[in-house]
């Protein structure tokens, strides 16, 4: 057996409490073997933790990755100008090496933040997939779906493209790689597309993930088409199970709070992307009061800008906090949950917590800084007071993805530069 022993840190276990202890991880299998002070075993490799806090790696619920390339291309406009305006026309003229250029990116940026899963909706899905493949990251990807302003075969072409993905992916780079498919949201794809990809999904056991509520320019126009809220329409379309998820969920009222905790549906809360796009405050406590799953994610890197969960969690607790009124609400420990095993469960990855038997996927954070001085709680300083510069080993399935912080998988200095010379070309063509 090959084995990795992560030595003389503090781990931090499921229910928040923080010992001293090694971590030894079975590298063939991809999960821990054992967590404990007195482990009497010798190690393939060992990786220094003295002074690091050794915790679940991050997952990221919702993201675009390859929106890397996109970053500080259109700031400061809410998101149907930002869409329609600049997103989209600039969209449409990315190639699919474009995309993973872009993907690479954003893996790298992921890994050096102590990420190691994510959910993914974006086109040229392949490409995404490759990259992953290489990173070593767990990821559930797919292809996002419009069908709005579409003829009725070019609107079939699409669905059958977000099958086409799921049904080839799914399990691939060792079963890191999961899939789910992504109508875009409930007003830019059609009802009968809705309808029947949703069934024709649930019969073959593929999750659907999609964007709901997240402003009130998108709940208006169904509230006033169909007399009812988007996720009761959601719910007659067979779209809220429990294998199911929706990012943002920014404007739910009681009434679709009790529907997602009744069918178990994830909502990936995504405060940076709201707040930037004001797109609105999401009702985070009275969710989880509710017992919603509640995961969290970066979005895309061009309504956030950047893809470091550390910043995400502190953004989810502030504006949680502003939304319920209440210095108590989104409390760093619910916060650090919702960032790892809420994000996990929401989108049916493993991870999000370090116990033996279950899957490495850990990130290593180094609380040797002066802005994590002094170590008096440990969780509060991961969601108020972290950087995701401050990571210093990321392992995702027993494999080290980052050691001292030099990235492994993908060269980064390659990967930026391919990055900017993608974008000059970009913007040549667009
Ligand atoms: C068709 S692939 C996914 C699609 O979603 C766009 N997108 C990025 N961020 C958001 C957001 O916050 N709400 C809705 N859609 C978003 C992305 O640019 C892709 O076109
Ligand atoms: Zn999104």
């Amino acid at each position: 057996m090959d084995t990795l022993r992560i030595t003389d840190g503090r781990v931090l276990r499921p229910d928040g409490t923080v010992e001293d202890a090694d971590v030894l991880v079975d590298r063939d299998e991809g999960t821990i073997l054992d967590i404990g002070s007195d482990i009497d075993a010798e190690a393939d490799e060992a990786l220094d933790a003295d002074g690091c806090l050794v915790m679940p790696g991050l997952v990221n619920a919702h993201c675009h990755v390859s929106m890397t390339l996109l970053r500080g291309y259109a700031d400061d406009k809410p998101l149907d100008a930002w869409l329609q305006e600049d997103i989209w026309p600039t969209e449409a003229a990315l190639t699919p090496e474009d995309v993973r250029v872009g993907a690479e990116l954003g893996l790298v940026e992921m890994i050096k933040s102590g990420t190691t899963g994510f959910a993914d909706m974006y086109f040229h899905v392949p490409e995404v997939v490759a990259a992953i493949e290489e990173a070593g990251i767990r990821a559930r990807v797919g292809h996002g779906v419009v069908t709005i302003g579409k003829d009725e075969e070019d609107a079939w072409d699409d669905i059958e493209e977000s099958f086409d993905v799921a049904r080839e992916f799914d399990g691939a780079a060792d079963g890191r790689i999961r899939t789910a498919v992504m109508p875009h949201s409930l007003t830019t794809v059609d009802e009968e597309y809705l309808r029947e990809a949703t069934a024709e999904a649930h019969d073959e056991g593929i999750p659907v993930h999609y964007h709901a509520n997240e402003t009130t320019n998108e709940v208006d126009p169904i509230v006033e088409e169909r007399d009812e809220r988007p996720l009761a329409y959601a719910q007659d379309l067979g779209m809220l199970t429990d294998a199911d998820f929706v990012a943002h969920g920014v404007h739910v009222d009681d009434e679709e709070i009790s529907l997602l905790a009744d069918a178990g549906t994830g909502v990936v809360h995504c405060p940076a992307s709201n707040m930037k796009l004001a797109s609105g405050m999401a009702p985070v406590q009275d969710m989880l009061d509710a017992g919603v799953t509640v995961g969290i994610g970066t979005d895309g890197a061009a309504s956030n800008n950047d893809l470091d969960m550390f910043d995400e969690m502190r953004d989810a607790a502030m504006i949680g906090k502003l939304a319920a009124d209440d210095a108590s609400a989104v409390a760093a420990p619910d916060v650090l949950d919702m960032a790892t095993a809420g994000s996990a469960d929401a989108i049916g990855l493993p991870g999000g917590t370090l116990e033996v038997g279950g899957v490495a996927d850990i990130a290593v954070v180094d609380f040797d800084a002066p802005h994590l001085t002094p170590a008096t709680n440990l969780v509060s300083h991961l969601v108020y007071a972290a950087r995701g510069s401050d990571v210093r080993h990321t392992i995702c399935d027993g494999q080290v993805l980052m050691r001292d912080r030099e990235v492994l998988t993908l060269d980064e200095s390659a990967v930026v530069d391919r990055a900017r010379s993608t974008v000059d070309a970009l913007h040549e063509r667009v």
